[in-house]
């Protein structure tokens, strides 16, 4: 798992072997002890490269050993006798250097990166820090201010940036190993202690203590509740602080805690699960490496709203070309202005020009005649978008694929507008679907598999984490986040306020609480569709409305709040008060406080005190709850799926894992019990019914997630 080889006569080249990214495996650790014992006592040898196969120099330590007992050589040791060596090592990084990577790397004495080359220190996006000597070498080499923001974020830099930042000694266009050679050859016979940042204090800075206090004071405020960040800068502070055999030891007691906490597991089993989700599988076995992807180079966009425009400008800067449709002369300007000011801003930010040739705006459904795909994203209307359908097949290729950026409409059903079932399907796109991350993809029961895998490819090109689902109303993300919506304006008729319900929200994790989340989204969305689904309608009493309508619990607070004209930011006015239509802050609202007392006493209501607790039991579990029944549909083919799809598109907060691992974390005993009692208090929810899959997963003695697939029968997972 290392290669060694002797090369130019004097020089040991030590190669890892592990693909895909040559992470430090037990064997890999195994193969570069020998090796650099070896070349330390081979007396021919005068001069050690390590690189990595592949053009990958290393990325890390292995993830996959971190959820078993760990065996082989420990990397500390590793890289101190590396370091202690005497003769010089130079690390030859193309591709990655990341995490224990890069931790290797600062062990050498020097190093050489390909311009290409990506260099960091990711561990606190898997809830740990570099404790392979990280936060002791790395602000022993570039101080402490860079360190920390490195360590903290996780950031990966470039080989240009590692240069100015003294993180490596050169960059080179051509082959890193080559010019790693040559600076070992060059370098030979030169003392060493310089080159041993164990040996080197850190670099100088004023006011190192402020400087940690303001890290530390960001990172709570950037990661509420999360324990990596926190230990970062505690690691960092201990190597400004501390001789380094004390920082190594504090780095190794901060490590310890980390690595054994549920947060850590959570994060990284957020890792796999982002990548698995990739992987897609259809019922039908039709899946990620057996289906090809059509080619897309031409794209249509219908509808210029928000979602279009930000479907737009995510295709454009992908290098796709777009035609973008809309139905009248103002809306189409309207929608143009705003893409090319969103592709502006963006090349600027960037140093580039922005791609605008790649766009058509018109008004002409003919201009997509020679398109490869369509994007609908016209209003949620099913007869709207059945029409749009219809007029499509009439100018398209035959073989184009239609995609419905619906968020929970029957994708059956338009296609069976269509003369093309196999060629539709869904791509939901987040709101602002430039920036948001996660992309539903439906298929329908008559969707190809070609069709998914050139959806799946388009996301995964556009820059989407991409989850495949199937058809039911709101798919995944949206049919659980209906059941939380609910969960949380029950809990405001029953004595709570929007202010503690998001605080315990965003105390659990979450960057916003959901009636924050509500106001910057529009409550008059949710009011429309509730509108169309024939929950609201002339019958209802419009001074005492019902609160129970289709045979279960409904909350008309949401619908009242609307017939008030309160939207939210846009209007000033939602759950909370702004201080004009637009601004961002929210403040509490005393006529929220007496509109919902004003509620209790119309309905007889006896508010009573609710916990923190019983905000996120109800909320968080209900999640759950129903992803349980999605498992059962069949409509997500694993828990990480679910997981992903309410990291990506939902805030949900990573060190929780997501709603099922969070489920799996605390007992899923745990949560059957504490739903029978929700649901003995409240029997008009039916979805607070423990889900029958749930009850059976207890039954057969809570196995952990990553067990579920041998007790689901129709279960794709990859865990
Ligand atoms: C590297 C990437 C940027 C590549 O991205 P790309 O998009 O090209 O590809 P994918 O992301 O799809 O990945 C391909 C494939 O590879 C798998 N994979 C990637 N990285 C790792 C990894 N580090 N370990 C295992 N597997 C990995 C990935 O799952 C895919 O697999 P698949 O089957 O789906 O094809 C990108 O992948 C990336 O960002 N990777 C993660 C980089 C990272 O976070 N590195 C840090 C790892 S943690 C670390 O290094 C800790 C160190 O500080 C050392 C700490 C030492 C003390 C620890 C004590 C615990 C004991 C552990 C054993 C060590 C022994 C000891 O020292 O005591």
């Amino acid at each position: 798992m290392a290669r060694y080889t002797r090369v130019k006569g004097s020089i040991a080249l030590i190669t890892l072997t592990n693909p895909p990214v040559n992470a430090l495996s037990a064997a890999v650790r195994r193969g570069i002890v020998e090796s650099v014992s070896r070349a330390l006592k081979d007396e021919q040898v005068k001069a050690v490269v390590f690189c990595g196969e592949n053009e990958k120099f290393c990325g890390g330590a292995d993830i996959k050993e971190f959820s078993g007992s760990v065996s082989g050589p420990p990397l500390v040791p590793m890289i101190h006798s590396m370091e202690a060596g005497e003769k010089p090592m130079v690390a030859a990084i193309e591709g990655v250097a990341l995490g224990g990577g890069l931790e290797l790397a600062l062990g050498c004495h020097y190093r050489v990166a390909n311009t290409k080359a990506r260099l960091g220190l990711p561990e606190v996006t898997l809830g740990l820090l570099p404790a392979a000597g990280g936060t002791q070498r790395l602000p022993r080499l570039i101080g402490i201010p860079a360190a920390l923001e490195l360590i903290t974020t996780g950031r990966h830099v470039s080989a240009q940036e590692a240069l100015q930042l003294g993180m490596v000694d050169q960059v080179t266009e051509g082959n890193a190993v080559q010019a790693a050679m040559e600076l070992a050859l060059s370098v030979i016979g030169h003392p060493l202690n310089p080159c041993r940042l164990s040996l080197r204090a850190p670099v100088w800075a004023p006011d190192v203590d402020g400087v940690c206090d303001a890290a530390l004071a960001q990172v709570k405020q950037r990661s509420r509740g999360v324990m990596a960040p926190v230990a970062c800068v505690q690691a960092v502070r201990a190597a400004a602080m501390l001789p380094y055999g004390k920082g190594m030891e504090r780095e190794r007691q901060l490590m310890d805690t980390l690595f054994r906490s549920g947060q850590a597991q959570a994060m990284q089993y957020a890792f796999f699960a982002q990548r698995n989700a990739g992987k897609w599988i259809l019922p039908n076995r039709a899946q990620w490496n057996n289906t090809k992807a059509r080619e897309v180079q031409r794209a249509g966009v219908i509808g210029l709203g928000t979602m279009g425009q930000g479907i737009a400008v995510s295709l454009v800067k992908a290098g796709i070309s777009v035609v973008a449709i809309e139905t009248d002369t103002k809306q189409l300007e309207w929608g143009k202005k705003a893409v090319t000011a969103m592709l502006q801003r963006d090349a600027q930010r960037r140093g580039v020009s922005p791609p605008l040739h790649l766009l058509t705006f018109t008004l002409s459904f003919h201009q997509l005649r020679d398109v490869d795909l369509v994007i609908e994203a016209v209003f949620e209307d099913m007869n709207l978008k059945k029409r749009v359908f219809s007029d499509l097949c009439k100018v398209l290729r035959v073989n184009a694929l239609i995609c419905t950026n619906t968020s929970g409409l029957n994708v059956d059903e338009l296609a069976a507008v269509t003369d093309r079932q196999p060629l539709v399907v869904g791509m939901h796109f987040f709101a602002p679907a430039h920036v948001m991350k996660l992309l539903e993809v439906v298929y329908g029961s008559r969707s190809s598999p070609e069709a998914v895998a050139t959806a799946m490819a388009l996301g995964k090109r556009i820059g989407k984490v991409c989850v495949t689902v199937g058809n039911c109303s709101g798919f995944v993300g949206n049919r659980m986040l209906k059941l939380y919506l609910d969960q949380s304006v029950y809990l405001l008729e029953e004595g709570a306020t929007p202010e503690q319900v998001d605080q315990a929200l965003e105390e659990f994790g979450f960057a916003m609480g959901i009636f924050k989340v509500g106001d910057l989204s529009g409550l008059d969305v949710g009011w429309r569709v509730r509108k169309a689904s024939g929950l609201i309608g002339p019958d209802v009493d419009p001074v005492k409305p019902s609160r129970w309508r289709l045979g279960r619990r409904y909350c008309p607070l949401p619908d009242m709040l609307c017939q008030q004209g309160r939207f939210g930011q846009k209007t000033g006015r939602g759950w909370y008060l702004y201080d004009s239509p637009g601004s961002k802050e929210a403040k509490s609202d005393p006529e929220i406080q007496n509109f919902l007392e004003d509620y209790r006493r119309k309905y007889g209501i006896i508010p009573r005190r609710i916990t923190s607790q019983e905000v996120i039991e109800r909320c968080a579990f209900i999640l759950a709850n129903e992803g349980f029944r999605i498992l059962e549909d069949g409509i997500a083919a694993g828990p990480e799926h679910i997981d992903v799809i309410y990291l990506f598109g939902y805030g949900w907060p990573r060190h929780r894992g997501g709603p099922m691992f969070y489920a799996s974390q605390v007992g899923l005993s745990v949560v059957l019990e504490k739903l029978e009692h929700y649901h003995r208090v409240h029997p008009d929810v039916p979805s607070l019914e423990p889900s029958r899959l749930l009850r059976r997963l207890v039954a057969e003695g809570s196995p952990p997630i990553q067990q579920w697939k041998s007790h689901i029968k129709n279960l794709r997972s990859h865990l």
